[in-house]
């Protein structure tokens, strides 16, 4: 151990590697049933960070139905959680991954809740997601409209579970392993990899 080892720059050797601090990058997600979880870990596992799972002072229900109709009304009466998750470094984040689910083809009222409660300016912004198969809805679209003073970067998507149809973690074996390749090829797009 108290060998010196040479200073290869093992980075331009393999042609991998993230490109920023990682120091400098936050991972906050919202998962219920962990497929945007396991987007995110994946996140980590290559350009490193902080991994902050999102969570409300209140729990939304375990049964799915109540959730949908719980969330409905939210959106409608502009209702944004309190959030348990507090943040209190942002200051030394540059880049912010935000992941969350489609719910009702918005953006969950807990990132709502974070975007809205956190400021963000000045920082590079990147959303990703799952979906039960309806895509990102107008989520991509809210997270630019909360934060318009930060860089919004091109986000990630792909399908995760169904909760209404008992799909629940699905982004695991075969399907975790795909969606890692499409990860780090985002990531290379973004630059946030080599
Ligand atoms: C309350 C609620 C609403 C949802 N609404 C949608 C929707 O509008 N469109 C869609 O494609 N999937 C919808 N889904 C499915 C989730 O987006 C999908 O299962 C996602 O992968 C869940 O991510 P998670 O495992 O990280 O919680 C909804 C799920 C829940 C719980």
């Amino acid at each position: 151990p108290t060998e010196s080892v040479p200073a290869t720059d093992t980075t331009s050797v393999t042609g991998s590697g993230p490109t920023a601090d990682s120091s400098t990058i936050l991972i906050v997600y919202l998962s219920r049933t962990n497929n945007t979880k396991a987007i995110a870990e994946i996140i980590q596992d290559q350009v490193g960070g902080r991994l902050v799972a999102l969570e409300v002072e209140n729990p939304y229900p375990e049964n799915y139905r109540a959730t949908v109709e719980q969330v409905a009304r939210e959106n409608e009466t502009g209702f944004l959680p309190p959030l348990r998750t507090k943040i209190d470094n942002m200051g030394q984040y540059e880049v912010v991954f935000v992941g969350f689910p489609t719910w009702g083809m918005q953006l969950p009222p807990p990132m709502k809740s974070f975007l809205r409660q956190y400021d963000l300016r000045g920082k590079t912004v990147i959303p990703f997601n799952t979906n039960g198969g309806y895509g990102i809805g107008s989520t991509f679209q809210t997270v630019k409209e909360l934060c318009p003073n930060s860089t919004v970067r091109e986000g990630f998507t792909m399908r995760g579970g169904s909760e209404r149809d008992g799909q629940l973690l699905v982004i695991k074996e075969d399907k975790a392993a795909e969606a890692k390749t499409a990860v780090v090829k985002w990531l290379r797009t973004l630059n946030l990899l080599n």
